[in-house]
């Protein structure tokens, strides 16, 4: 059952009515492996997740996770896997030392509730009521929930919006110390610095299909990843793009007379990959 993989997909598909949403996605997680799933809203990213969750059913396509067909796999999986409900208005009056405790009886080998506290960033709030934390602070009681059973791959939706900058980074935190303790990992996120931050692998999800999944650094291969040299001329503001950016300061240097006026080299960052790729109908599937 352990193959190496705990995610598998293969031309999944997947239409509401006359809308296909899922065209053929293609997408590999490994043990142990953190992957962002990027892309536009409305992409299918929610879809793709609850379909890996057993919650959706699908109209076509291989789909294993840890080894089972979520479709089929009987209880035994879902205690497997890690799943973040989204609001958690039931549980407003306790405490999230209280709902930890608590929710920790229903796993055979649960992790220790309070260690799990100071591991969601909750230690401060251990003992207020889930009613009165705020929205991001009760995400991570959501979070931290669907830690408790110790599971081999959580599945994370989105889960860091509405966060203020250091509950995001808390929570990157928390995501690498899943990675470190061996945990597999599906994000999807809207953030591409999240996903640079996080993911040993990236997965576009564009136009119903990924259209490209590699380590962040990578993506979109050499020919997305072009370097540009910009410099002033006259007055007028220049740019070329280039496989080799010395070549053009050396003529550039040459032709100017020495120095160049506010020269600079820059690569594409990961969210210009990004933007170029999913406004891109031509992009095909690239490894
Ligand atoms: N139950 C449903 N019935 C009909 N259409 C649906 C249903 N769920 C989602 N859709 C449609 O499918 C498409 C994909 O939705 P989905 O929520 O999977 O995308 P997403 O990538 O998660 O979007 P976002 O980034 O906005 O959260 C959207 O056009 C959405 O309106």
């Amino acid at each position: 059952m352990s193959d190496g993989s705990a995610v598998r997909v293969r031309d999944l598909r997947k239409a509401y009515g006359h809308r296909t949403v899922l065209d053929g996605v293609d997408l590999d997680v490994g043990r142990g492996e953190v992957v962002a799933v990027l892309g536009p809203n409305g992409a299918g990213k929610t879809t793709l997740t609850e379909i890996l969750e057993g919650y959706r059913g699908r109209d076509g396509g291989e789909v294993t996770v840890l080894g089972e067909d979520p479709g089929t796999a009987g209880p035994d999986w879902r205690d497997r896997i890690g799943i973040v409900l989204q609001g958690n208005g039931d549980l407003a009056h306790l405490t999230p030392r209280e709902a930890f405790r608590h929710f920790a009886g229903y796993y055979s080998t649960p992790r220790d509730p309070d260690e799990l506290l100071a591991v969601v960033g909750l230690v401060e709030q251990a003992g207020k009521r889930i009613g009165k934390l705020s929205g991001g602070q009760r995400r991570r009681v959501d979070v931290g929930l669907s830690m408790l059973g110790d599971p081999e791959l959580i599945f994370l939706d989105e889960p860091t919006t509405g966060f203020d900058p250091e509950a995001r980074r808390r929570f990157w935190d928390t995501v690498r110390s899943l990675r470190a303790s061996g945990t597999s990992v599906l994000l999807t996120t809207h953030y591409l610095d999240e996903a640079e931050a996080l993911a040993d692998q990236v997965a576009v999800l564009a136009h119903g299909r990924v259209v490209a999944a590699a380590p962040p650094a990578e993506l979109g291969g050499a020919g997305r990843r072009r370097p540009v040299v910009h410099w002033r001329e006259n007055g007028t503001p220049r740019q070329e793009t280039t496989d080799d950016p010395s070549a053009v300061v050396q003529r550039l240097t040459r032709e100017l007379g020495g120095s160049v006026p506010d020269l600079r080299v820059e690569s594409p960052s990961l969210e210009d990959v990004y933007l170029d790729m999913i406004s891109d109908d031509r992009s095909e599937p690239s490894a």
